[in-house]
């Protein structure tokens, strides 16, 4: 018997690419019916543009792994995508929403509350940073700074002790912008951060986030920080020993096992203590399984795919990946079984993603954003950071500039889907 194929599609590069292959493989090797094809089609964003190009052209994969800020371009895609909800209850397959932790069943959901993609490879922004070059500059490597001033001030002394790149941070705006917003209660953009409505207008010139940029520019004009790239991009330099401290997806925490020669620790986002005296929850980071129509999708091909998304909510297999990856549990059953497996006791910081994304009761501003084509209004904010990183601008410029350029996208955006 010909077993039914589900082309797959994702955007994780390696090692963590291999370790999601790995994951498909299990499924595979599970039953003898359905053969997942797992493709690496480029970067989160590349991946995006492939998805859309590819349902233009009539040949959408199956399934495809979408970043979490590709949200609400996809709710927006009507027939290009078929609810998991409703996909899993076409096929008779049975599916819990309630089986997902809140913040991440939340950031899924439709407004109605139906799931609509299959939350799988979820994570947060910590901190990571070498406990070697702390010793060496003099600080203490079982206190990570907590606040930026701490930060500031140990990057002062990392760079003094002779490190040539005290911090960096990956994923630009998701560290310095959306998450920083959430940590410290601001709106990254009005109307709920998009969730109320497709008329939200972006916030990020505010006074709080021009500080933070300029303390950003200052540090980097001192040597005491290194701006690594945009999206990914800065996520090597901390596994290599090259910078310090780095505030990066805790999905980093897998290659940073895997790659690093030195002692390394975990520790909370630092917060501004003129801002907010106790910092609010972190957002979800990530990406989501979304399932994508064709002409050609037969109902079979349907049942395939719920069939696997049905084994990846599978608790062993999120409490796996997990504890694999750093990326958080996504399902209340997944933590329970990492927590009963002595995950946490044995792996020192390991806590800390769930915990700073589940320490306060959500505000408007710490549920996440729903912001329409925010991939592009991210390109947006990286290339106006860089050009204010460059000298040619300063903090407020930049940012008054990336709002006036991404209201410009989320007003098309608003155009395009009211109806
Ligand atoms: O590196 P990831 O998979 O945790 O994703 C980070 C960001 O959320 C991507 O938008």
């Amino acid at each position: 018997q010909q077993k039914t194929v589900v082309e797959f599609w994702h955007g994780l590069p390696q090692p963590l690419g291999g370790q999601l292959e790995q994951v498909v493989k299990g499924f595979n090797d599970s039953q003898d019916k359905i053969q997942v094809n797992p493709t690496f089609k480029g970067s989160y964003p590349e991946t995006m543009q492939a998805a859309i190009a590819a349902f233009r052209a009539g040949n959408a994969p199956h399934v495809v792994q979408m970043f979490e800020v590709g949200t609400a371009t996809m709710l927006s895609a009507g027939p290009a995508i078929k609810p998991v909800h409703q996909l899993m209850s076409e096929t008779g397959s049975g599916f819990d929403a309630a089986a997902y932790i809140p913040a991440v069943r939340g950031y899924y959901s439709s407004k109605d509350g139906k799931m609509m993609a299959l939350p799988f490879n979820s994570s947060t922004t910590i901190t990571f940073y070498n406990k070697d070059a702390f010793q060496k500059a003099g600080l203490d490597p079982n206190k990570p700074p907590a606040t930026w001033p701490e930060v500031a001030d140990a990057a002062r002394k990392l760079k003094a002790a002779g490190v040539t790149c005290p911090m960096t941070f990956s994923w630009p705006t998701w560290t310095q912008f959306e998450q920083v917003g959430a940590l410290h209660d601001k709106p990254f953009a009005s109307e709920a951060n998009g969730f109320g409505g497709l008329n939200a207008t972006l916030k990020i010139n505010d006074p709080f986030f021009v500080k933070h940029l300029q303390t950003l520019i200052d540090l980097q004009k001192e040597g005491a920080l290194r701006y690594g790239g945009r999206d990914n991009a800065a996520d090597s330099l901390f596994p290599s020993g090259e910078c310090a401290m780095i505030q990066a997806s805790s999905g980093l925490r897998g290659r940073i096992i895997k790659e690093a020669k030195f002692n390394w620790g975990a520790a909370p986002l630092p917060y501004w203590p003129d801002a907010i005296a106790s910092p609010k929850n972190s957002i979800i980071g990530g990406a989501a399984f979304w399932v994508m129509t064709s002409p050609k999708r037969t109902a079979d091909e349907y049942k395939a795919v719920a069939a696997f998304f049905s084994y990846l909510a599978r608790p062993e297999v999120d409490a796996k990946w997990h504890m694999d990856t750093g990326y958080v549990p996504v399902t209340l059953q997944g933590f329970e079984l990492a927590k009963k497996e002595g995950f946490y006791d044995k792996n020192p910081g390991a806590e800390v993603p769930a915990e700073q994304l589940t320490r306060t009761a959500t505000t408007e501003n710490t549920m996440g954003l729903r912001l329409g084509n925010l991939p592009e209004i991210r390109n947006i904010i990286q290339e106006e950071m860089e050009k204010a990183f460059q000298g040619q601008q300063t903090a407020q410029q930049a940012l008054d500039n990336a709002v006036k350029r991404g209201d410009t996208v989320l007003r098309n955006f608003e155009r395009a889907n009211k109806n």
